[in-house]
């Protein structure tokens, strides 16, 4: 079974060509900013980063026509369950407006329809950002207005929770585990017999990231909104784009902060310990989710490479279960076996 898989980021798109359950070929193909400038909309970069797509198949060999399916990340949706869904029409118009918000994997199915209906096979996303498996306690923010949104790198986390849990000759949904995404944003969730019942909102909530400035002081955040100094999309750029190690150190290269702490700057070290300590203490609060059953904490995401960061936050948590730390992501292969369950009919394709 050839399976084509797309993971369009913020400045990368990821692209990969499976046989089944191995790659042939996996391409990283970089986007500048000035090349995205120039498109005002995401969705308008459709047709540039589609050319790159077409291009890595061409470079690994294949055709287009021998493509048995497409299979890419998926976006800001509605509030789903994790699972494989084919791809629809209602599904690509929410993305192509929008309609939940902007992400670079938005564009993944917009390309996969693309794809779909130009070469008439079937078109997949899996566990998309939007996956919602929440208990209803979980939903309450504290301010009626205000309902707490699921929005994780759910992607990754199942996929290496289902490994974890493999290892521990178990099946994911008989396992408890809570799993930290180590990424440009953040997201810890406890995964309870394979539902993730809570999770913070890796854009807004929970630790701070190498980004995003998750959960904030809500007093001091009300009164710089309208301090007159920044508008809607300057404040929104600081929380997502411009927060965390960003906003101290002023740079994402964790490698070069992590240098500096070596080579004694305290600032440094600071930053990183501080966002250690957050990731540890959002762990705590998971587990009591799990009401202390928990049978491994997982620390995976780029950040997880730095056995600095992953030491201090296992000293901290690793009274509460064994830690597990799986480094990287392994997005295009969750994709390919997400799909491949589907194409086997292991899994049933959900509709959105
Ligand atoms: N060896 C390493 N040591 C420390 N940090 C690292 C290392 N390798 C990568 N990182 C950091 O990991 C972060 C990127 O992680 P990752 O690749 O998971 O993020 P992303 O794909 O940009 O975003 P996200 O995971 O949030 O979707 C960067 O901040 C990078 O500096
Ligand atoms: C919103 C969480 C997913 C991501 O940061 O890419």
């Amino acid at each position: 079974m050839k399976i084509l898989v797309i993971n369009p980021g913020s400045t990368s798109t990821k692209i990969a060509l499976y046989d089944g359950k191995d790659s042939q070929l996996e391409k990283t193909v970089r986007h500048n900013s000035e090349e995205l400038s120039k498109y005002d909309k995401l969705a308008d970069q459709f047709e540039y980063r589609l050319g790159h797509v077409r291009d890595a198949v061409t470079e690994g060999g294949w055709n287009l026509h021998d493509l048995d399916a497409v299979v890419a990340r998926g976006g800001l949706l509605k509030p789903i369950p994790g699972g494989t869904f084919e791809v629809n029409e209602k599904m690509v118009e929410d993305l192509k407006n929008a309609r939940f918000g902007e992400h670079a994997s938005n564009l993944g199915a917009i390309m996969a329809d693309s794809l779909r209906s130009e070469l008439n096979i079937p078109a997949y996303i899996v566990d998309p950002v939007a996956v919602d498996e929440f208990d209803e306690v979980a939903r309450l923010s504290g301010m009626k207005e205000l309902e707490r949104i699921s929005q994780s790198h759910t992607l990754n986390m199942k996929s290496v929770a289902r490994e974890v849990a493999e290892e521990m000759s178990k099946s994911y949904f008989d396992a408890n585990l809570i799993v930290c995404h180590l990424g440009s944003g953040i997201s810890v969730a406890p995964h309870k017999k394979g539902q993730m019942v809570d999770v913070n909102n890796a854009n807004n909530e929970g630790p701070f990231a190498t980004e995003r400035t998750g959960t904030l002081p809500a007093y001091q955040l009300v009164r710089l909104c309208y301090s007159g100094k920044y508008s809607e999309e300057e404040m929104v750029k600081k929380v997502v784009k411009e927060g965390g190690i960003y906003s101290y150190m002023g740079t994402k290269d964790v490698v070069l902060v992590e240098e500096k702490a070596k080579k004694g700057e305290e600032r440094a070290k600071l930053v990183l310990d501080a966002m250690s300590y957050q990731v540890a203490k959002e762990v705590g609060a998971m587990a009591t989710v799990l009401e202390g059953e928990v049978d491994a904490i997982v620390i995976t995401g780029g950040m997880a490479n730095s056995s600095y960061i992953s030491g201090k936050i296992k000293r901290r948590v690793e009274f509460l279960a064994p830690v597990k730390v799986v480094p990287g992501e392994r997005e295009l292969e969750a994709l390919a076996l997400g799909a491949l369950r589907v194409l086997t009919r292991k899994e049933e394709a959900q509709v959105y």
